[in-house]
């Protein structure tokens, strides 16, 4: 019998199901228990030549409809997203692994928080007016054109969301490539948006490994790319896009500080270090993985970290509510961060809990926190994507902001204090997009999130994202004679 997670085809174009199973067959794994719930084929070069020739044909008339016709479309799509919160959870959960308990919040619920947002900001698109004496210029907001969005495997909907609605509130339309490793809720996001009354053709999804996302990123009818995934794949793509001078997005690794001072409320601080670690079991690019506690409140940070982290944390079955900690999103992830756990030991950090695989079906590894961390350990400066935190001492501000920014990434940061002025100070010369005061991997639509140095480039959500994926036309307007040499 057909499993409930096997979308009807592989792609989404021109507002239908498309099928060719010339690609190379593509198996979606529930991460659960390792057993085959779906299959996807990549897409062949025909497909590729049909998502883009399409979406090129359907830009023009999606940009010719008013900001508010188009958002109009952008909230419809919304409210159905909210609608199906739990159909389209559920396919989270199969796609990714992570548990319901999470994903009932944290992904339809966040990309229809992101088609309201840009829906609502779309009427309001408008240029300037500069007078210059008589004369005077003004400025349109104009869309960039064909864009492509490629997506990373940890939220599959809100990624396809979050690059799709700005883009559409400004009148591109889109090709987006999910992950090969969750192909399916991105299928969802597409037939919600054509039920909602977008265009045939305005936004289309394809399915492929990193040589479909290259062919579309070379693609010359093609002006923005909007990449989130690794550091790595981020300068390949950067690369590529900046040959044929497209404009960029990208969204990439991190590696980032949370820094906890001795006069923290130590409950909030490790409420704080919990959900910058082991939501979606570590699989977030904002994670807090380097948790710089000040020697005054080690030991008694260190020990309730632990307990709560015993005693609360609930493996098991992704799709039962009480379940809040889930597995890797496959075996090879889970691999890897086994690899940097024995790293970990092997280098002299002290295990404080976890550290094994769990004894169960499918890809569990326990939440795992290193203490004794020092700054030269591999587990301190790669990123792991995955549940593992490392906690570091220190003694002084001034030492711990160098060694804050002592990193290739500066995706995100974070503060504990109860000293508001050293707060914002800290905060000041931390080198990181997305900050946080008192908090840990807040994510509303309405904050721009997005990373410095080499975690990325541009901005998504709030209104920075409107101005990565439009461009201002300025026109001047002379209104008397023109004066000429001859
Ligand atoms: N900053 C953010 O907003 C953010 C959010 C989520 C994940 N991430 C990062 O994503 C990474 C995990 O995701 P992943 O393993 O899927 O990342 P990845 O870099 O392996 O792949 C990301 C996407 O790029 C595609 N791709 C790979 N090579 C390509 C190429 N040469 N040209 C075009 N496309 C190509 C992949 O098929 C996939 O869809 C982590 O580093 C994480 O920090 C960043
Ligand atoms: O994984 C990165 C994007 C993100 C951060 N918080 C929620 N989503």
């Amino acid at each position: 019998m057909t499993h409930p997670a096997q979308p009807i085809a592989s792609h989404f174009i021109g507002g239908e199901y498309v099928e060719d199973t010339n690609g190379t067959p593509i198996p979606v794994i529930y991460a659960a228990t390792g057993e085959q719930i779906a299959t996807v084929y990549a897409a062949t070069p025909a497909i590729v030549e049909m998502a883009l020739t399409t979406a090129q044909a359907a830009q023009a008339e999606w940009a010719a409809m008013t900001g508010t016709e188009r958002g109009r479309v952008l909230r419809r799509a919304a409210d159905l997203l909210r609608e199906r919160n739990h159909d389209l959870s559920v396919l989270e959960t199969y796609d990714t692994g992570k548990p319901l308990q999470e994903t009932l919040v944290a992904d339809a619920t966040s990309g229809a928080d992101a088609l309201e947002y840009f829906g609502g900001l779309a009427g309001s698109l408008t240029g300037e007016h500069i007078q210059m004496g008589q004369d005077w210029v003004y400025t349109v907001r104009e869309p960039l054109g064909l864009c492509v969005g490629i997506g990373a495997w940890n939220y599959p909907t809100q990624i396809a969301c979050w690059k799709g609605a700005p883009a559409l509130a400004c009148g591109n339309t889109m090709v987006f490539k999910p992950s090969e490793t969750t192909p399916l809720c991105a299928l969802k996001v597409a037939e919600i948006l054509h039920e909602a009354g977008l265009p045939a053709g305005a936004y289309n999804v394809v399915q492929g490994m990193g040589e479909v996302g290259g062919a579309l990123v070379t693609d010359p009818r093609v002006e923005k790319v909007s990449l989130t995934g690794s550091v790595p794949t981020g300068k390949k793509v950067y690369a590529a896009a900046a040959a044929g001078m497209k404009h960029v997005t990208m969204e990439l690794g991190g590696k980032s500080p949370l820094i906890i001072f001795d006069d923290a409320d130590v409950e909030n601080a490790v409420g704080g270090a919990i959900n910058g670690n082991f939501y979606s079991s570590g699989q977030v690019c904002s994670n807090g993985t380097r948790v710089f506690v000040q020697k005054g409140i080690k030991e008694k940070f260190l020990t309730r970290l632990a307990e709560r982290v015993r005693q609360g944390a609930v493996l098991g079955d992704p799709m039962d509510e009480a379940t809040n900690f889930g597995p890797m999103v496959t075996e090879n992830q889970m691999q890897i961060v086994q690899g940097y756990i024995e790293k970990g030991k092997d280098e002299g950090a002290r295990l404080i809990c976890g550290g094994n695989r769990a004894d169960m079906p499918g890809w569990f590894l326990e939440p795992t926190v290193f203490a004794d961390v020092t700054d030269e350990m591999t587990i301190a400066r790669e990123e792991i994507f995955g549940p593992v935190m490392s906690v570091l001492d220190f003694d002084t501000e001034e030492e711990v902001i160098a060694r804050a920014n002592d990193t290739e990434f500066g995706l995100s940061a974070g503060v504990f204090t109860k000293d508001f002025t050293r707060a914002h100070r800290v905060i000041g010369k931390l080198e990181a997009g997305s900050c946080f005061i008192n908090s840990y991997n807040d994510a509303p639509v309405e904050a721009p999130f997005g990373g410095v140095k080499a975690s990325g480039v541009g901005r998504e959500n709030s209104k920075e994202a409107i101005k990565h994926f439009s461009q201002v036309k300025s026109v001047y307007v002379r209104m008397g004679d023109v004066e000429a040499a001859f």
